[in-house]
């Protein structure tokens, strides 16, 4: 069932998902120290949606990130403290109806303290998850655009999902050229990024070509187009990872992948940086395999908890299987 295939243009990549995890996936080494699996900070978490920032930081926690942090707003932070006290909350964001009666110079004045709040954390993370129950608030989304200006210039990679993808397509020059982006759209989200960026309709006649050209459109940031089958493309060539995973379709999978791409994008890239570099997939952009790892293991996830649950299957459960499948590929001892 396990595939990775290389779709368009040039010699085929010999890789497979199994592979990249084996590979990517670092040992669990008595001499390495606490933060060096991994710190990921999830930007998201408003008065509407709760849910989707924790799935993103827990998934990073159970796949094997040292740490976990949520940037939220206050409302959102007591709640997803509530849900485990694993993650580490910051509640610094604030929305437009918390403050409407300040003024334009106390406007600049919070979003500066926000700004600088972040700051703080910053040059410690790993990568960044922007979007996952972010919410659409103008005054938010404004203060969130500097917050990955700032993690740009400081080279902290970014998954953009969610409502971060509504934030990026009005405003792509936050991720243009940025080779440590990665953005993860589902149907809805994709489309709107083929009509704001290539200016047409999405053409399943050209699934393939389509993705390279908005890609490269976007100066060559990796893209993951989720779907029946995910493809993940640079602007090189288009790889897809279509492991059967299941037909239950519940809210909340999307951030479990956000999370999930995160952590292997870090692992890859030090792996990258590893005296591995004579393999071929140590020498991918590691983005891509961030995708291709998080695709596969999301999926097998899934496929495990349907087994269990079968139609009353849930976000939470395929997170307690993401453990298990991926001990199926690298064992942890
Ligand atoms: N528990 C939580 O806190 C969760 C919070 N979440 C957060 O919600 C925020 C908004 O994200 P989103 O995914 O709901 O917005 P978007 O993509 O615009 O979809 C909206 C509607 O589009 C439709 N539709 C969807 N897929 C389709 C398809 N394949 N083919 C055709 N139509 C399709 C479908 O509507 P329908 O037309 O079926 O009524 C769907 O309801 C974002 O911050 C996210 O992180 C989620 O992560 C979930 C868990
Ligand atoms: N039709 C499908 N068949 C099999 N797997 C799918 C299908 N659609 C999506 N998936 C899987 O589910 C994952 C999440 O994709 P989905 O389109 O549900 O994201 P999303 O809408 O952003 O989710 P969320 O509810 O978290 O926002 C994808 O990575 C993909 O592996
Ligand atoms: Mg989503």
């Amino acid at each position: 069932m396990e595939a990775v295939k290389c779709l368009s243009g040039g010699a085929s990549l010999e890789a497979n998902a199994e592979s990249v995890l084996r590979t990517i996936t670092p040992s669990l080494d008595p001499t390495r120290h606490k933060g060096q699996a991994g710190k990921i900070a999830v930007i998201g978490g408003c008065r509407e949606y709760t849910g989707a920032p924790y799935f993103a930081a827990i998934s990073a926690l159970k796949i094997g990130a040292d740490l976990s942090h949520v940037f939220c707003t206050e409302g959102a932070a007591t709640v997803i403290k509530s849900y485990s006290p694993e993650l580490i909350v910051h509640p610094i964001l604030e929305e437009s109806y918390n403050i409407s009666g300040v003024n334009d110079e106390g406007k600049r004045d919070i979003s500066k303290k926000i700004l600088s709040e972040f700051d703080k954390w910053m040059e410690r993370f790993d990568c960044l998850v922007v979007g996952p129950g972010l919410g659409r608030d103008p005054f938010l989304l404004e203060c969130v655009s500097k917050i990955m200006t700032r993690a740009r210039q400081s080279n902290v990679p970014i998954v953009v999902d969610g409502d971060g993808l509504f934030l990026v397509t009005n405003s792509i020059e936050l991720v243009s050229g940025y080779r440590l982006a990665v953005l993860t759209p589902n149907v809805n989200e994709y489309k709107r990024l083929v009509q704001k960026v290539l200016g047409c309709d999405v053409n399943d006649q050209n699934t393939h070509g389509e993705l390279l050209s908005l890609s490269k459109q976007i100066g060559n940031v990796t893209i993951l187009r989720k779907g029946k089958s995910d493809l993940i493309s640079d602007g090189e060539k288009v790889q897809s990872v279509s492991i059967y995973g299941s037909t239950r379709r519940c809210g909340g999978q999307g951030d479990i992948l956000s999370g999930s791409v995160a952590v292997f994008l870090f692992w890859a890239r030090q792996c990258n940086s590893a005296a591995e570099r004579e393999s071929t997939i140590s020498r991918t952009n590691p983005a891509v395999l961030g995708c291709i790892a998080g695709s596969a293991l999301l999926r097998k996830a899934a496929a495990l908890a349907f087994e269990h649950k079968k139609r009353s299957t849930l976000t939470t459960d395929i997170i307690e299987h993401l453990g298990q499948s991926l001990e199926a590929i690298s064992l942890a001892s």
